[in-house]
């Protein structure tokens, strides 16, 4: 009896979250307010992780600024002093525990508080096939884009537990929901960091604590230069050009504000993830339809032509 009435409540609420979801694409819920917020981005010297900084100065948080790059990092430092916000930067190596544990620790020192939002952005791509690849760039995709996120979270949740107050903040890509060939180090760390970050989420809501929440952001090529070359069939590409990267990261932001969970920029790719419970023959063919198949040898060439 009580195994029904909890399967009924259970489909009500199912019921209940996608006609929620559902009005939410129109019905935009109310944005939280994060002025005084201390938040931390990874990889905040690159395309995406500056225009992170810039907007959540612009929302009015103050930014600790975290990148292998001292030099692209002071430049959005800069960037976010000129319009009147607060910077701080530290030149780390996410790969590194030590290096994450110990700029955790030394921010505390200098600060004297701690990080409320952590956006974990740093990412990288080998841009070589699998047998051309050598093996130390395939370990440093999955340290980065993956072994990283433990790090940085292991640092910053105890804290964010204890004020029952916080958001953690993942960004996987589209390649973390479904692949291609030739990236193949790409794919396998962005499903890791997908697998991480809903595990994540999952043992906060067990645990019930409210306070912290969690946004997975899956975003579709965009150009920042990192997938340089990338191209799928032109008449598909004009459904789905490349992002611009401000667009990218404003609509982001519109996710982190109202808590939501998961979102993949633009939305209709959010179609080929339901496409993986078709049979895999079925992807295949429209893969080749669609140009997705070889999207990434131009990439690769670009790639070989950098070296
Ligand atoms: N661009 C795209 O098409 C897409 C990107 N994404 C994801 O978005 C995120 C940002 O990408 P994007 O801005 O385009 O990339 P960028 O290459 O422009 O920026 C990445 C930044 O991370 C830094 N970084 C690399 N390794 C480390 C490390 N070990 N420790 C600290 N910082 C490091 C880089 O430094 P350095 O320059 O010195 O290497 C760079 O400043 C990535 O996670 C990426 O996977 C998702 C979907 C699409
Ligand atoms: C595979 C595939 C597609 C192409 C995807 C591409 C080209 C993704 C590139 C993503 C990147 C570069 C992400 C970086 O993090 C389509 C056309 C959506 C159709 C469905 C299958």
């Amino acid at each position: 009896m009580i195994f029904l009435m909890d399967l009924q409540m259970m489909l009500l609420d199912v019921i209940y979250f996608i006609l929620r979801n559902s009005l939410r694409v129109i019905l935009r819920p109310r944005t939280k307010p994060i002025d005084g917020e201390l938040v931390l981005i990874t990889g905040s010297g690159g395309g995406l992780g500056r225009l992170f900084a810039l907007e959540f100065t612009k929302h009015g948080a103050e930014v600790v600024l975290w990148d292998i790059n001292s030099n692209s990092n002071e430049q959005t430092a800069k960037l976010v002093r000129e319009m009147g916000g607060k910077a701080y930067t530290y030149t780390v190596d996410v790969t590194s525990r030590e290096d994450v544990y110990r700029n955790a620790e030394l921010m505390r020192k200098d600060l004297g508080r701690d990080v409320t939002i952590l956006v974990n952005n740093a990412g990288v791509v080998a841009g070589k096939r699998i047998l051309d690849c050598p093996d130390e760039l395939i370990e440093r995709t999955m340290k980065v884009n993956c072994h990283a996120l433990f790090w940085t979270v292991k640092a910053f949740l105890p804290q964010m537990k204890a004020q029952n107050h916080g958001h953690i903040v993942t960004i996987a890509s589209v390649l973390g929901l479904f692949s291609t060939a030739c990236v193949e180090d790409y794919c396998a760390s962005k499903f890791a960091a997908v697998g991480f970050h809903e595990s994540l989420a999952h043992e906060l809501l067990s645990e019930e604590v409210e306070g912290v929440k969690t946004t997975l952001v899956c975003p579709y090529i965009v150009d920042t230069g990192m997938f340089e070359g990338c191209k799928i069939r032109e008449e598909v590409e004009l459904l789905l050009p490349p992002l611009e990267p401000q667009y990218c990261v404003e609509q982001a932001m519109n996710a982190i504000l109202v808590n939501q969970p998961l979102v993949c920029i633009p939305r209709l790719t959010y179609l080929p993830v339901l496409f993986r419970l078709l049979p895999w023959e079925s992807n295949v063919t429209a893969y080749r339809f669609m140009g997705s198949d070889k999207c990434m040898y131009p990439f690769i060439e670009t790639t070989k032509k950098q070296v």
